[in-house]
């Protein structure tokens, strides 16, 4: 193996989420069957002992390509490095907790950790932000990293959008495969907005093959939008297999490119198109080209999408601004 391996932070890295997720870094699906990494597990004090658990377990699948594993409890030394860092720890909402709180909450974790990635990661340092509120401490840790590029903060609605894509490919009768350029606008909440109209169904307009307004407004987009909480009903944890797939597929199309012609949604910062404001981490349609993330533009926005999109960024701006209450942005 002459390759240099690659440095992956992962945070949270005991929780459910980092349990199905590290052994896909490890065995060379985030980044290429020839790519090796190093693990560098970032965890609150009280969870590094059930750390040291999985780390063990990853020893004992010799995965080859993993060059390495080592576990801390402070953002500065977790982040040393770092070339990909996949913030998935963050406090859950508990009962009587604010959304306020939980922004708050999430600040001090988001808050340190971007200024440890500012002072201490690799220059080509990449974040996909799991943990929620995901778009917000995306933005949390963004500006308390000014010395990165804000691009290279994004937040995961890749989860989203495989969930819109099994949804339609079960209503059309045809599988995941044969789906193209869907698109999640917004917020990584029931908010977001899942849309079809410029998407294909083996080839043809995926709107017009559904051709179904009803079951759009009152189907689709619900179950989509509200699939995280059913499966918390449904199992009693939040979805975790589900996310780390969606966290190893937003990773892996930033660094090797998503395919030709087609597109996939992740939460980057806006440039002001589609008329969501500048510096919102919004979901958007985007290819990734050269290792970046870029909008897909010239799309037009009927009047059905234009409300549904407005709403959702309408929640990211009133998130802003509550942390900008709070003296974290
Ligand atoms: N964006 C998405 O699509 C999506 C999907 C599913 C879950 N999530 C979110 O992902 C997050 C993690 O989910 P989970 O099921 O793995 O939760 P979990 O409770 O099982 O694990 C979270 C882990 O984070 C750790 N942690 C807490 N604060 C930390 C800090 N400051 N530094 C490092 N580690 C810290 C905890 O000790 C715990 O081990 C939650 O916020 C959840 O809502 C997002
Ligand atoms: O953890 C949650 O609240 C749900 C999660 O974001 C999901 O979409 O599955």
């Amino acid at each position: 193996m002459t390759r240099t391996p690659v440095n992956v932070t992962v945070t949270g890295a005991a929780g459910q989420i980092g349990y199905a997720l590290l052994f896909r870094i490890a065995s060379g699906q985030l980044l290429g069957a020839d790519v090796p990494v190093k693990l560098r597990l970032l965890e609150i004090p009280q969870a590094v002992k059930a750390a040291q658990g999985t780390a063990m377990e990853l020893d004992d699948c010799a995965f080859p390509l993993l060059a390495g594993i080592d576990i801390f409890d402070n953002p500065a030394e977790g982040f040393a490095g770092a070339n990909i860092a996949l913030l998935v720890g963050a406090r859950p909402r508990t009962k009587g907790m604010e959304r306020g709180d939980l922004l708050e909450a999430n600040g001090g974790i988001f808050g340190p950790q971007g200024k440890a990635i500012n002072n201490g990661a690799a220059d080509d340092i990449r974040v996909l932000v799991v943990g929620n509120p995901a778009n917000t401490n995306a933005l949390i840790a963004s500006a308390a990293a000014p010395d990165v590029p804000a691009e290279r903060f994004t937040a995961m609605t890749r989860l989203d959008h495989n969930r819109a894509l099994s949804q339609l490919a079960a209503k059309t009768g045809t599988t995941v495969a044969d789906i193209k350029k869907l698109t999640i606008w917004g917020n990584h909440s029931a908010t977001q907005y899942p849309d079809i109209f410029h998407a294909e169904v083996a080839g043809k307009n995926a709107a017009e093959v559904v051709n179904d307004e009803a079951w759009l407004a009152d189907t689709f987009i619900p179950t989509v939008a509200k699939r995280g909480a059913a499966i918390i009903e449904a199992r009693g944890a939040s979805s975790a297999a589900s996310a780390a797939n969606a966290a190893v597929d937003h990773v892996h199309d930033w660094v090797n490119g998503t395919p030709e012609g087609d597109w996939t949604s992740a939460a980057i910062p806006s440039d002001g198109s589609y008329g969501v404001p500048e510096g919102i981490i919004s979901s958007f349609p985007v290819v990734s080209k050269n290792g970046k993330w870029e909008i897909v533009q010239g799309l037009e926005i009927n009047d059905f999408s234009r409300s549904r999109i407005d709403a959702s960024v309408a929640e990211l701006v009133e998130e802003r601004d509550a942390v900008k209450g709070l003296g974290l942005l």
